[in-house]
């Protein structure tokens, strides 16, 4: 697996989940076809590169390579991943700094397994159980006169739409005349819009 360069700001890395059975009967159907050229997908985890090729595209067109901080193929593990990619951003975290980990993707492309994950499964654990137990595991062995203070919120925005998954009463909406207050500030914005810089209102 290449290893992500610490000393970059923003990484971006790419995991390509294995294909459904759908997908599966696909690309099997592809291979077959008198002519049919297949889509390919090359993944160089040493390079963190990923080489693509259009199935529909005629015979000696170059492929397009996309590099990445690191790429993981469909083998790979949760646990790899947290401790290769996570870990790091986590640990700075803990030592005071922000960290940010977003997920981006097509619906069905493994977002949520990689994230969440199975959390009842050590092995198929994803990054926020992982995160849990790497933030609480390194609390519990720091000094006894050493206070954290965790704070935890979980918002869905979807289409301007703010939730607050933790309370569905609650009903938030972006709001732009929100950015204007005089001194600058949201007065009464919860804690997890603070973290996010978003003007709101509630509606
Ligand atoms: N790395 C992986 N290994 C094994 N199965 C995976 C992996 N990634 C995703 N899957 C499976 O693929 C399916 C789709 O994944 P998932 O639900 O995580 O996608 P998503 O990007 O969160 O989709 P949506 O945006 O629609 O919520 C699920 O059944 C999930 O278990």
């Amino acid at each position: 697996m290449s290893k992500v360069k610490s000393s970059e700001t923003v990484k971006v890395v790419i995991r390509c989940r294995p294909l459904n059975r759908k997908e599966e009967a696909a690309a099997a159907f592809v291979t077959r076809t008198p002519g049919g050229v297949g889509g390919i997908v090359e993944m160089d985890m040493r390079l963190g590169q990923v080489v693509l090729r259009n199935p529909r595209s005629p015979p000696g067109e170059p492929r397009k390579a996309f590099t990445f901080d690191s790429v993981y193929d469909p083998s790979s593990k949760q646990r790899d991943l947290y401790d290769e990619t996570v870990r790091p951003l986590i640990d700075s975290v803990l030592d005071g700094f922000n960290g940010t980990i977003f997920a981006y993707g097509q619906t069905g492309t493994g977002k949520t397994y990689t994230m969440q994950g199975a959390w009842l499964e050590p092995e198929r654990r994803g990054v926020i159980p992982n995160a849990f137990e790497h933030i609480f595991t390194q609390i519990s062995r720091s000094a006894a006169d050493r206070q954290y203070l965790v704070r935890a919120s979980y918002l869905e925005i979807y289409r301007e739409e703010i939730r607050d998954l933790l309370d569905p009463n609650v009903h938030l909406r972006e709001s732009p005349e929100m950015c204007h207050l005089s001194d600058g500030t949201l007065n009464g914005c919860p804690d997890s819009l603070w973290s996010l810089k978003i003007p709101w209102r509630v509606s």
